[in-house]
């Protein structure tokens, strides 16, 4: 049985339908993310702008205390007529305000510099290890994963923002300013209250400190306990709306790709249809959201109203009691309520911390699907085909992913020089026994044992066409600098493509704008330039009418006579130009001669 992919398992741990991963492990790889940049090559500059960052921070903090002081003395300066004292408090009102000017631009500069290179640093690390061993490739294959793109270029974006104060590090900075401010009000609620005495079975034990500092405890660990219970769905829900969203995003790009086609078929209502449906899921995920998030405030607010009148209830015996003073009282409400919400930062940042959490838990299915280590059972052995081999195929078991059967081929050598037909139905696995030759399809049994001379060149249907001139896409996979205008001028001549020499060089779409045999003709040109010494064609001639189809062989022939073939056609009449045949039927495949016609 194959694994099940990455995907449902993502998609179902959301819904809630399957137990999330073991939080050791979350912990351990949000931990990993969030402190790489900072042991990266990187990490001199990424400290000194982090504890700037954290100066700056905690300097606004400062030059707010600074002005409600200054602004104290000037009331009271004025209120006592003291007109000496006005100059100097107009100079040192010039100066805070320039300090705090400073801090402002300070941070701005700091915190966008850092946004930028963590993101840089972590979208290149995250880039390499996708490109590494075509994980690009197989998690599209596998489909391990929706929107890995997404991921790249978002949620990257959102967790290495600074720039925000529900960022990851501004949670971070705000969490040692409540640190702080909690320390410095329970010392003053240590003051106000008495030690905390719970009678446990006829025992009176009596905790040292506050009994407000200890009400205070409790009552935040209840409440943090409370608000993430509550805010459960609304972590999921924030990750859906991530899918969704990237979701819609696809499809609108699906049309945009497809609109010729879209537009021949007058298939525009099913299509508008189709996006109206993937936007409902946006719609359907928003309301669930928002009921998430009304039950998340609710338990927020209820939470908060308490606190203010729980130190009420805990002194107001007291007082009754003759016990302290009403000033006491009010002091102690007010430091209760200041050293609980200094404690409740979790519960305030929780929303911000929900959707860092979605996007950490996004980034954790993109690590997983990366690292996803699939057992390879064909064997690809590049540089080991005995000599005068160019490919060698042993007790091949080609499967699909789901480990269906497609192909056995117990035995297939093609040797330099020979040219190979593939024939068989659509569907028979033609293309995917391509890939097992070029090392991408991992899924069956045996070896592919490939030649370690000369050069190999696999041509697909649909040709790729990197953005750029006519003439890099001949040039492809070389730089067009390399090759000189008229080797390319005389080449599209002779692929007759004559009459976009012209043009050669214009920055165009290509891939829109030739036709499909026409970029099937650029693919007869790119392999002129290349000369490999092993050709890989699958269906490379499919769009081109009968003519020039067999224009494309006669001058392959030609221009590299001892090269090479394997070829996939469909059309019987190309068999011709190749000197033996495969033919796949029944999940088996026949080789053969093909006699020269006299
Ligand atoms: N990534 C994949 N995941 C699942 N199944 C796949 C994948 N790629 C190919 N297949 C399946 O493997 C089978 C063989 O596909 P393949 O493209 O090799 O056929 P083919 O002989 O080249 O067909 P055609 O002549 O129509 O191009 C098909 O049933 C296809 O659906």
């Amino acid at each position: 049985m194959m694994p099940p992919s990455a995907d449902v398992e993502e998609a179902r741990r959301e819904a809630g339908l399957q137990p999330n991963q073991p939080a050791r492990e979350r912990f351990a790889h949000a931990w990993r993310l969030t402190t790489r940049y900072f042991v990266s090559e990187d990490w001199k500059v990424a400290w000194a702008l982090l504890i700037a960052y954290c100066a700056i921070s905690f300097g606004g903090v400062y030059t707010f205390i600074l002005s409600n002081h200054w602004q104290r003395e000037f009331f009271d300066s004025i209120e006592q007529r003291q007109s000496s004292l006005f100059v100097t408090l107009i100079m040192t009102f010039l100066m805070i305000a320039a300090l705090q000017v400073g801090v402002v631009l300070a941070n701005n500069l700091v915190s966008w510099t850092l946004s930028i290179r963590w993101r840089n640093w972590l979208t290149n690390w995250y880039m390499d290890r996708w490109f590494a061993r075509d994980r690009f490739y197989e998690i599209e294959r596998l489909r391990l994963i929706d929107n890995p793109d997404q991921r790249i270029a978002e949620d990257i974006k959102n967790f290495t923002l600074v720039t925000q104060g529900n960022s990851l590090v501004g949670i971070a900075v705000g969490l040692v300013g409540s640190l702080i401010s909690a320390v410095s009000f329970g010392y003053i609620l240590l003051q106000t209250s008495g030690p905390l005495v719970i009678p446990v079975a006829g025992y009176r034990v009596s905790l040292p400190g506050g009994d407000l500092i200890w009400f205070a405890i409790f009552y935040v660990l209840f409440g943090s306990v409370v608000i993430t219970w509550i805010g459960k769905p609304f972590i999921r829900r924030r990750m859906r709306e991530q899918h969704y969203e990237a979701d819609f995003r696809t499809n609108l790009i699906h049309v945009r790709r497809n609109g010729e086609q879209i537009a021949f078929s007058r298939t525009q209502d099913m299509e508008r249809a189709g996006l109206k449906g993937s936007f409902a899921n946006i719609r359907r995920n928003w309301y669930r959201l928002m009921w998430a998030n009304i039950g998340l405030s609710a338990g927020s607010s209820i939470y908060e109203r308490v606190m203010g009148v729980i130190p009420l209830f805990l002194t107001v015996p007291k007082f009754f009691a003759g016990q302290i003073s009403f000033g006491q009282v009010m002091a102690s409400r007010d430091a209760f309520t200041q050293f609980s919400s200094s404690l409740s930062y979790f519960v305030q940042v929780y929303p911000g911390l929900a959707q860092q959490i979605a996007n950490i838990n996004r980034l954790k299915a993109l690590d997983d699907s990366i690292d996803h280590e699939r057992p390879r059972g064909i064997a690809f052995r590049p540089g080991e085909a005995g000599e005068g081999i160019a490919i060698d195929v042993e007790n091949l078991e080609l499967r699909r992913p789901n480990g269906q059967p497609l192909l056995s081929l117990e035995e297939w050598k093609v040797r330099d020089g020979e040219r190979w037909v593939i024939e068989g139905s659509s569907g028979a696995g033609k293309t995917t026994l391509l890939r097992a030759i070029a090392g991408l399809w991992p899924d069956g049994a045996g070896s592919v044992a490939m030649t370690r001379h000369g050069t190999a060149m696999l041509v697909p249907q649909r040709l790729y066409l990197p953005l750029g001139s006519l003439k890099d896409a001949v040039c492809f996979p070389d730089r067009a600098e390399e090759h000189d205008d008229a080797t390319v001028a005389a080449l599209l001549e002779k692929v007759r493509l004559g009459t976009h020499v012209a043009e050669m060089h214009e920055l165009r779409v290509w891939q829109d704008e030739l036709s499909p045999g026409e970029q099937q003709r650029v693919a007869l040109a790119r392999i002129l330039l290349q000369r490999p010494t092993l050709l890989v064609l699958d269906e490379a001639t499919s769009a081109l009418d009968a003519d020039n189809a067999a224009h494309f062989y006669e001058t392959v022939r030609a221009a590299m006579p001892g090269s090479t073939i394997v070829s996939v056609v469909h059309n019987e009449k190309l068999a011709a130009y190749h000197t033996h045949r495969l033919l796949m039927q029944d999940r088996r495949a026949i080789k053969s001669k093909i006699e020269k016609k006299a």
